[in-house]
């Protein structure tokens, strides 16, 4: 295959037009447009579209086992590849949850049935999240594991934690962190701010996120484990994870659009697309959150498309479930909001997007050079678009960013050189 004058970032984020050779689903050459080439296999002519490493997603819930109502692992791919990903990661809150080498196993094998995107799973930290006994790490790495988390909840016993990080440091893997210490939450559905208290709501303080980082970045130091941070939300732990990584401790992080987006003062009423874990926080929380990713203390974008049905979000502020969907609004709302405005460079968008998660969980992808798998997305950055999510192949439709007016929609995902989505 060849795609022919595609827009690409070279090493300076310049946009180049190139013709990118694709031969045994691996990019084989990378030509100049000027160059004549070899007019062999299909041709795809991608002039004034923009060429992009397959977007990666390290922290997706697919739902499968357990909770198909919301999404499968089909269903989910399919999600993805639309919104031009070729690489995720699935979080183990399953049910049965990913504590077993057999779950493991099975979201593999439904992974690999549904032949669209790489999906890479998590498995738990403790037996079925509870907090209480640690799964079988070795077992569950030689599963096909690549990284341990109890995603959905923060493991409340520090001790826990420790023993943990030892055990996974021991088997060079990652612990992946949701923090939130209970203690400090009970039952409130959004932050603290105007919103809770026009509302007569509880609200959810920023300690009880930033207190686990805390506590995680000690017991990262003491153990020596790769750390990584999921969906930071606020000032607090942007500002510990920057000072511990100028100390060197091994801590990476992510944060997700709608915490870069959103304020707890943009939520329009007592609506549940808006309703998700960590919450939406104050403006100086989503400021501390940009730069943030600015200077790299925020390593990698991720979605934490977490797919609800209609009737489980139609439950109210208070009862309904955490969560919003996210593959195929990610990349459009960060461009329209930061690179066309010109706030961001574009080539630190798709960095953080691609380059970095596979650096970071070191993957062998995300990036446009001869050699690697011909993970790719293409892009219109010129067509103007509301979101609808009528359209969505996502079962979920939980999303507060209905009718938002967006540009840079992926139209073609390819992975190792393989269509798995193209628009009609
Ligand atoms: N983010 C959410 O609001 N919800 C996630 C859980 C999680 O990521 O903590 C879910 O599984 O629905
Ligand atoms: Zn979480
Ligand atoms: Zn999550």
């Amino acid at each position: 295959m060849i795609i022919k004058n595609a827009s690409v970032l070279n090493e300076e984020g310049v946009l180049e037009r190139k013709h990118i050779v694709v031969q045994d689903g691996v990019i084989s050459k990378i030509q100049d447009a000027a160059e004549a080439v070899e007019e062999a296999g299909e041709i795809v002519e991608a002039e004034g579209k923009l060429l992009i490493p397959g977007l990666i997603d390290m922290h997706v819930h697919l739902r499968e086992p357990g909770f198909e109502h919301k999404e499968t692992i089909e269903t989910g791919a399919r999600s993805a590849a639309k919104g031009g990903f070729t690489t995720i990661a699935c979080m183990p809150n399953t049910r049965p949850v990913t504590d077993s080498a057999e779950i493991v196993q099975l979201v593999k094998d439904k992974a690999r049935e549904a032949g669209l995107v790489k999906v890479l799973p998590y498995a738990a930290i403790t037996k079925n999240e509870l907090g209480r006994e640690l799964t079988d790490f070795a077992a569950l790495k030689e599963a096909g594991a690549i990284g341990f988390t109890d995603d959905g909840v923060g493991v409340q016993s520090a001790q826990m934690m420790k023993d943990a990080m030892k055990l996974a440091k021991e088997l060079d893997m990652p612990v992946i962190a949701h923090c939130e210490d209970n203690s400090l939450v009970e039952g409130a559905p959004v932050a603290e701010g105007t919103f809770a208290d026009k509302h007569g709501l509880k609200g959810i303080p920023n300690e009880s996120e930033a207190i686990h980082v805390g506590r995680d970045i000690l017991l990262s130091e003491a153990t020596g484990v790769h750390y990584h941070v999921c969906h930071v939300s606020t000032e607090q732990s942007v500002r510990l994870i920057r000072q511990a990584k100028q100390i060197g401790i091994k801590v990476t992080a992510e944060v997700c659009p709608h915490h870069l987006l959103l304020s707890e003062e943009d939520i329009p009423g007592m609506d549940a697309n808006w309703k998700m874990n960590p919450p939406l926080r104050s403006r100086r929380d989503v400021e501390a959150c940009i730069e943030g990713l600015l200077d790299g203390t925020l390593d990698i974008i991720v979605t934490d498309h977490a797919p609800h049905s209609e009737e489980e979000k139609a439950k109210g502020m208070q009862l309904a479930p955490f969560g919003i969907v996210g593959f195929e609004t990610a990349f459009p709302l960060l461009y329209t909001a930061f690179v066309a405005p010109g706030k961001w460079d574009l080539s630190l968008l798709v960095q953080r997007m691609t380059a970095d998660p596979a650096r970071v969980f070191r993957l062998n992808t995300g990036s446009l050079t001869v050699g690697a798998p011909a993970d790719l997305t293409l892009i219109d950055l010129n067509e103007e678009k509301e979101v609808d999510p009528a359209t969505f192949a996502s079962k979920g439709h939980n999303t507060p960013f209905t009718g938002w007016k967006l540009k840079g929609w992926p139209v073609k995902t390819w992975v190792d050189g393989r269509a798995v989505w193209s628009e009609a």
